[in-house]
């Protein structure tokens, strides 16, 4: 198995896309440490990770504040006795018009989205140089990181953020040998597109799944996407296939937006 023995952390965790990747990682061999804001969902997939026989630790940690950060990291290694990947997974969306977003919202999502990856990248990079390693550092960045979708203006602009420090992180970590890459998603159907949905029919009226819909619908393969269609390549970037690979955001959308 490609990861075998090797130590991953996936921030957002507790469900969604974040419980796949770690589902997944863990299927492969991996030692997972789990982080997120919500203990009981961390307690939920710690049970699910140990029911394949994996080791698993969780941490509760805000990834907008740095300290917090280094805490799970540093908890990680104690823990499960290493570390060799992270998957800055956790965040959150906002839907809003520009016309009426405000400095409150705009500060709350760059402070999750675009702090959260950059101290998850810094703390996790400065470890593997401590360590005398080589490391793994995987971004969440979106369809929404390569074009800017209405409504999602402020959500988009996070998401070229994330797109940004993952280009610029690989080329200042290269000479360590650690790779920086970041995933890209479609629409997943997760929590997270329920409240889209949601907030999307509260603006312009539409009913309740029409959003939701409206995008599937404009989707190459016919279908929504799965936690697992994500991790899938969240795995590869985690393993050694993808050693020559730095500095990408890698769509996995199951054809929406082509680059
Ligand atoms: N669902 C989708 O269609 C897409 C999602 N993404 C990205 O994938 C990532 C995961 O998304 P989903 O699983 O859909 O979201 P979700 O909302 O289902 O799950 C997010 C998880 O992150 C946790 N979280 C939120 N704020 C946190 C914080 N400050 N610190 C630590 N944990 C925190 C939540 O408690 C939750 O467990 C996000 O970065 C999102 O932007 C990207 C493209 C599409
Ligand atoms: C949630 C998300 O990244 C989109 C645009 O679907």
């Amino acid at each position: 198995m490609s990861i075998d023995g090797k130590v991953a952390l996936i921030t957002g965790a507790g469900q969604g896309i974040g419980r796949g990747i770690a589902l997944r990682l863990a299927k492969e061999g991996a030692h997972i440490a789990l982080v997120d804001i919500r203990n009981d969902a961390l307690s939920a997939v710690a049970h699910e990770i140990e029911a394949l026989g994996a080791r698993v630790t969780t941490c509760v940690a805000d990834v907008g504040d740095r300290a917090q950060v280094q805490a799970a990291v540093d908890h990680a290694e104690q823990e499960l006795g290493g570390f060799d990947v992270i998957v800055n997974n956790a965040g959150i969306a906002q839907v809003q018009a520009i016309a009426a977003v405000t400095p409150e919202e705009v500060e709350r999502i760059f402070r999750i989205n675009v702090q959260g990856t950059l101290w998850g990248i810094q703390v996790a990079a400065a470890k593997f140089i401590a360590r005398g390693q080589v490391g793994k550092i995987i971004n969440a960045c979106s369809i929404a990181g390569h074009e800017g979708f209405a409504l999602l203006g402020v959500y988009s602009a996070t998401k070229f953020a994330v797109r940004a420090l993952t280009q610029a992180a690989a080329k200042e970590y290269a000479s360590r040998k650690i790779t920086v890459n970041a995933y890209c998603p479609g629409v997943v159907g997760t929590d997270m597109w329920v409240e889209i949905d949601r907030r999307f029919s509260d603006i312009t009226g539409a009913q309740v799944g029409e959003t939701y819909r409206k995008y599937v619908d404009g989707i190459a393969l016919g279908r929504a996407e799965t936690a697992e269609d994500v991790a899938g390549l969240v795995a590869y970037l985690a393993g050694p296939d993808s050693d020559y690979m730095t500095g990408q955001s890698i769509l996995i959308d199951g054809g929406m937006v082509y680059r």
